[in-house]
């Protein structure tokens, strides 16, 4: 599907574009675009992975030319743009706006543009049932991409999206934060230990959005069936990895955060197609006329079967070990440091 293709990745220097170029450079890919705003990050990744495969432009969503600057012959996008820490959104909302509602709608406007075949725009699962700012803004980016999905021709773009758990080992998360209290031999520090939260890899997160590249059509959002663990499961897991002999202390729940995160809503549920492991939720395409649906009703029930990190499979501190222990980060940090 790749092969011989163009692939630009908005946000491309965080740990997702590090992940997708892991997996795409030694396939026979034409090229793939990092579009990001921090030079030093690009010229880091320049440096560390020197190929020629790999282009970078510098540009911000928020900054339509620039994006339309690095989209002449791009096939596909991977949208992964965004502000996403939790507390920082809370406090600058409206940052939030501009890179994550804004920048979407500058994404697509140039994709639109510039004749891309797909795009795929990464949501999480924070965006279903939001209460925070990041949530918030991120559930308005999957309207601004669905509603744009209702106005384009397919059969020259698609328009798809992803939700995501919480990425373990993804930067400034909350392992390598641990990770780091433990090896400075202070306390960690827990929020709340029996908050719980879906828990992937980053593999399995760029599996996903290939997933959704493959399988997703136009308008649609695919989760990954994805399993959970509380906070004071992942806490111990990473205290007995790292031989942690010290009290936990807890912290209490920072600004904006839930007891749990949800990857389908009840009302999603009731329309979201299974497809093994993940489940694709179609976009609602009746048109702006409510009138028929006034005049001859639509009767559908809506279970309540919210999907949410509560009700999926539960993760032990065996099991979140084991997870752990598969990652390329938790290997190097075991081996102080070393790449193994
Ligand atoms: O010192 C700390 C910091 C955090 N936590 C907890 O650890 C969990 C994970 O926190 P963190 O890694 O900061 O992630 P989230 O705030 O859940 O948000 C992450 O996961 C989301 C998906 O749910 C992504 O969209 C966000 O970008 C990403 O930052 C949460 O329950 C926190 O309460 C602690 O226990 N101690």
């Amino acid at each position: 599907m790749f092969s011989g293709k163009t692939l630009l990745i908005t946000g491309g220097t965080g740990s997702f574009g590090n992940a997708v170029l892991d997996r795409f450079l030694r396939s026979d890919i034409e090229e793939i675009r990092i579009f990001s705003r921090d030079e030093k990050k690009q010229d880091d990744m320049r440096h560390q992975y020197k190929h020629d495969k790999i282009k970078y432009y510098i540009g911000d969503v928020r900054d339509l030319p620039s994006i339309k600057n690095a989209l002449h012959n791009v096939d596909y996008v991977f949208h992964a743009a965004a502000l996403k820490q939790v507390p920082s959104c809370e406090f600058f909302p409206m940052e939030a706006v501009k890179t994550n509602i804004v920048g979407t709608d500058n994404v697509l406007t140039a994709c639109m543009e510039a004749e891309v075949q797909k795009v795929i725009c990464l949501s999480t699962d924070k965006a279903a049932y939001p209460i925070n700012a990041m949530g918030t803004s991120k559930a308005m980016m999957e309207k601004v991409f669905i509603a744009k999905s209702r106005t384009v021709d397919v059969k020259k773009i698609q328009i798809c999206g992803t939700r995501y758990g919480n990425v373990m080992c993804s930067r400034g998360s909350v392992v390598p934060l641990f990770i780091e209290q433990i090896k400075s031999g202070i306390p960690i520090t827990v929020t709340e230990p029996s908050m719980t939260r879906f828990v992937m890899t980053l593999e399995e997160a760029v599996e996903l959005v290939i997933f959704a590249f493959e399988y997703g059509e136009n308008g649609d959002i695919l989760v990954q069936k994805a399993p959970a663990c509380t906070i004071g499961t992942l806490a111990q897991a990473v205290r007995e990895l790292f031989e942690d002999t010290k009290d936990i202390k807890i912290i209490g729940m920072r600004h904006g955060e839930k007891m749990y995160e949800t990857l389908l809503t009840h009302e999603e549920s009731s329309i979201a197609v299974d497809m093994g492991n993940y489940y694709r939720i179609p976009a609602d395409n009746r048109s702006l006329n409510y009138d028929k649906y006034f005049v001859t009703g639509e009767r559908k029930a809506t279970p309540n079967i919210e999907f949410n990190s509560n009700n999926t499979l539960q993760l032990d501190v065996q099991m979140v070990k084991q997870k752990l222990l598969s990652l390329k980060y938790i290997k190097e940090e075991l081996n102080g440091g070393q790449i193994t």
